[in-house]
């Protein structure tokens, strides 16, 4: 059978993976593909370093058009990453009836509807493995390993730069920069490391992972994002005395009334295994009904860890090409004409536990105002933890852990504990989550 003949579009971290493993394993790839895999064109704005990658071994260009404009070209790997430039070369090589891989999950993330249509449209396979926890087959397992089962909830630690950064903190104490330069410097970060920091690269990934387990389209615009900025190193002190781990998480659920989509710090108990996911090492629990809970982890990012997501998806489309589209896999698992349009649930209607932490004065009755404050709103307490004020402070920090309540009605609680003239400055919030 003859080669299938890819071209790269940007050979930066994960460019060069791919290009490096395919390379490398290519007897191996073949013996699985059952045919080879051949990257004809690469297109990268830096030419020059492009070519010190590939050697002699293949065109290298800077105009990507040449690549997705190319007849000799059947597959078309998306790997400069943003929304403009790759959006318009994606649509194109669509357009030119080519296969599409990408990393993309920002694309994917507020895009995709458009770019799934265009596929189907003109009967081609866009996939995107390494989108969502890098080396995870995580897509692969959401599409057809769990096919068979209703998909309760997904819970993932899927960025590597913050759990890197929640992980060098609170083990060794360093700062906030120092290991975001670190990140930065191991290639897992983003171009704009901002989209690791406040949430939105999980927030992308969740979004896709939520299409594919509940049969909604993408809707990135619905979810609710907070990253690790604002969290305070005193906090990841207090839950670890309270027997919890923060860990930035994207959940999304299935609830009765819609689905719940969002990122943002959790506390969960420490003797989980996800809570023991250090590093830039990412795991997605997923729970299901009938197989239960299904735990997958490895590394998110990196460059050979998520090229060898990319190469999956090419072996995945170089045995398949030939098969007639309607008998593909669906690209979001279901088939468009079983596609939901199930409610994408605001923040203020999701439900979950606190942790909550406030400065109050030293004194008789303020323990009894605040947790009357909760009683009449229906929010029971599962723990409280009192520090003992420093000789000469007269104010203390407690830490009271909530059982499950609504978000409006915790927010509508902590409004009037900020009210009570024991309570000093804001409460902190934390959502905690008891998982499996
Ligand atoms: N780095 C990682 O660990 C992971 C990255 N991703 C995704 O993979 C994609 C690529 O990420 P990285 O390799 O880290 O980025 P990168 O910044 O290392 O590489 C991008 C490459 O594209 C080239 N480029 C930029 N604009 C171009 C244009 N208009 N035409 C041609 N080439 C152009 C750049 O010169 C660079 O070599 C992004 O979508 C990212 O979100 C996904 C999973 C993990
Ligand atoms: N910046 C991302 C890279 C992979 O998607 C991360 O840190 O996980
Ligand atoms: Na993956």
């Amino acid at each position: 059978m003859k080669p299938v003949k890819v071209g790269i579009l940007g050979l930066g971290t994960v460019g060069s993976g791919t290009f490096n493993v395919l390379k490398r394993n290519q007897k191996e790839i073949r013996g699985r593909a059952g045919r080879g895999i051949e990257v004809a064109m690469v297109a990268d704005r830096d030419v020059e370093r492009a070519r010190k990658i590939v050697g002699g071994d293949c065109e290298v260009v800077s105009d990507g058009n040449l690549v997705v404009n190319n007849p000799d070209i059947d597959i078309v790997v998306e790997l400069i990453g943003g929304y403009d430039v790759a959006k318009d070369f994606v649509l194109k090589a669509i357009a030119n009836g080519k296969h599409v891989v990408t990393a993309n999950k920002a694309l994917l993330a507020l895009h995709g509807n458009e770019i799934f249509q265009a596929a189907q449209e003109k009967k081609v396979i866009v996939a995107f493995e390494a989108a969502v926890a890098g080396g995870i087959p995580i897509i692969k397992a959401l599409r057809e390993g769990l096919t068979a089962n209703r998909i309760e909830w997904i819970a993932g630690i899927i960025n590597g730069t913050t759990n890197f950064i929640l992980s060098e903190m609170r083990e060794k104490g360093l700062d906030f920069d120092t290991v975001l330069k670190e990140a930065q410097a191991l290639g897992y970060a983003e171009a704009d490391p901002t989209f690791d920091i406040e949430g939105y690269d999980a927030a992308h990934k969740v979004t896709i992972m939520s299409a594919l387990a509940f049969g909604i389209p993408v809707q990135f615009n619905k979810a609710h994002v907070e990253g690790i900025n604002k969290l305070n190193a005193i906090d990841i002190k207090y839950a670890e005395q309270l027997g919890y781990r923060i860990k930035l998480l994207g959940i999304t659920k299935r609830m009765p009334d819609g689905i719940e989509l969002r990122v943002h710090p959790t506390l969960i108990p420490a003797k989980r295994l996800i809570a023991n996911v250090e590093g830039a090492m990412n795991a997605v629990l997923v729970n299901s009904d009938a197989v239960g809970a299904t735990l997958y982890y490895g590394k998110g990012a990196g460059s050979e860890p998520t090229a060898s997501a990319v190469i999956a998806d090419l072996v995945d489309i170089a045995r398949l090409e030939s098969v007639n589209p309607e008998h593909r896999v669906p690209p979001l698992a279901f088939q468009p004409d079983a596609m939901k349009n199930t409610p994408v649930l605001p923040m203020s209607e999701v439900t979950t536990s606190y942790y909550l932490r406030m400065q109050v004065k030293d004194q008789p009755g303020v323990l009894a105002e605040i947790t009357r404050i909760l009683a009449d709103l229906n929010i029971s307490i599962d723990a409280f933890l009192q520090k003992e004020p420093q000789e000469g402070e007269t104010l203390v920090d407690i830490i009271i852990l909530t059982h499950l309540t609504q978000e409006k009605n915790m927010d509508a609680a902590i409004e009037k504990v900020e009210n009570l003239s024991t309570v000093m400055g804001k409460v902190t919030k934390i959502r905690l989550e008891e998982l499996m």
